[in-house]
């Protein structure tokens, strides 16, 4: 039997997994399971290779998040029975002001993590159905929980707050960040590739499902999109992102709304889907003729120049850009919308680079180097689960 590293990442409508070496940390197999709750499909790829890709229907299609991971853990047995979970890595979404770095998973662990589900409904709660699965399938693994918000928490204090009275601050109500393993990832990859020493001031745009970007000096976080919640910042799927708090005041004092209608307003039936009333996935938007959907993607490429100037405003210049997540590695014509004329930041886009998603889509003659990179959240979950799984004691 071989020792492997299992990850779980799973997000408002799907499970990401993965499995890895534990010693050399090499990719065995890696899948998800999205669309849960309305079309749920599995899909796995060893090698880079699809071995499945199935519509899970009927009854034993998984409605939730727990039926969703026994799924996967029922795959993972039918094709490496030869393998050993000695660890499992999970993507915890919120680490609040407690929890700057990885940690191996107890009982009070995760009653503390709980006490953060109300501050990311479409995360948190899955994330723990996902540790509270993978402990009774794996009793004998480590569970480390790897938080989204960790990278993050080196923020200087101007934007690490809000300006409301200072205990508010003292009491955890602080910008956090998320989507930190992905920028984590990132850095690690820029280094990895050669790249960093052009790359001092460098903003990284995670555009996916959730979408937030960051500014990152000398490979540290200093400011980022997003805040207390991943509600803020850009515009996303079925999220508002930057939204002004009177609103909310108005809905809720002229217009009745209570706490639940306002979290579901805000976090699911708003941003792309909300605006163009068609659909949360850009996919959708770009094959679409609606004047809603071209509406809806106006409002994504306005408020993610304007976060990108704001961001090389806090670095005082930019040395590089990165574009990461679904849309920021796929969607060619929105990569082109969001860059082609920003020559004033020093930003000059080679069509054709751009087109081929290339690792580096900006001219050889532009200021600021623009780079394609595809995120690993698995990676950088494999590898903090295996540094704590070796100094942590076995839960057995
Ligand atoms: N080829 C593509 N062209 C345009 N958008 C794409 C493409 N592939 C994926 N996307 C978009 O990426 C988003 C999902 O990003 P992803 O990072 O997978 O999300 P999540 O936050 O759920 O992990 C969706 O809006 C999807 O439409
Ligand atoms: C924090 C967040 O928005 O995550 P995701 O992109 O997985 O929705
Ligand atoms: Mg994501």
């Amino acid at each position: 039997m071989s020792d492997v590293i299992l990850t779980i990442n799973a997000g408002s409508s799907s499970i990401k997994f993965s499995l890895f070496s534990s010693d050399a940390l090499r990719e065995i197999i890696r899948g998800q399971i999205d669309g849960l709750g309305t079309h749920p499909r599995l899909v796995a790829r060893e090698n880079g290779e699809k071995v499945v890709d199935t519509a899970l229907e009927g009854e034993t299609a998984p409605t939730d998040h727990t039926a969703g991971v026994a799924v996967i853990l029922e795959l993972l047995r039918e094709r490496h029975p030869d393998y050993a979970v000695v660890a499992v890595g999970h993507r915890i979404v919120h680490g609040g002001p407690d929890f700057e770095a990885p940690v191996a998973i107890d009982d009070a662990v995760l009653d503390r993590l709980r006490a953060y589900n109300p501050l990311a409904p479409l995360h948190q709660p899955h994330n723990l159905s996902g540790v509270e699965a993978a402990r009774k399938a794996f009793p004998d693994a480590v569970q480390v929980a790897c938080f989204d918000t960790s990278f993050h928490r080196k923020h200087p204090w101007v934007n690490d707050t809000f300006a409301l009275p200072k205990h508010f601050y003292d009491e955890g109500v602080r910008r956090y960040g998320f989507h930190g393993l992905s920028y984590e990832y990132i850095v690690a990859r820029i280094h990895e590739l050669g790249l960093a020493e052009d790359s001092h001031r460098l903003v990284v745009a995670h555009l996916g499902n959730g979408a937030s970007m960051c500014a990152i000096q000398n490979g540290v976080s200093v400011a980022s999109s997003m805040g207390f919640t991943a509600l803020d910042g850009l515009p996303m799927g079925t999220r508002c992102g930057q939204i002004d708090p009177g609103v909310l005041l108005y809905l809720m004092t002229e217009r009745g709304m209570s706490p639940d209608e306002l979290t579901r307003l805000l976090y699911n039936e708003s941003g792309l889907k909300g605006l163009s009333g068609i659909s949360n996935d850009m996919r959708d938007l770009e094959a679409s003729s609606s004047p809603d959907a071209a509406a809806a993607l106006d409002y994504f490429v306005f408020r993610v120049r304007r976060e990108l100037g704001a961001l090389a405003a806090v670095l005082q210049g930019l040395d590089a850009v990165v574009l990461t997540g679904g849309i920021g590695e796929n969607a060619a014509g929105v990569r082109h919308r969001i860059l082609h004329d920003e020559d004033w930041l020093g930003i000059s886009i080679d069509p054709e680079r751009n087109a081929a998603s290339k690792l580096r889509i900006s001219t050889d003659a532009s200021p600021v180097k623009v780079y394609v990179i595809p995120t690993n959240e698995e990676f950088m979950i494999a590898r903090h689960t295996a540094r704590i799984a070796a100094d942590a004691p076995s839960p057995a």
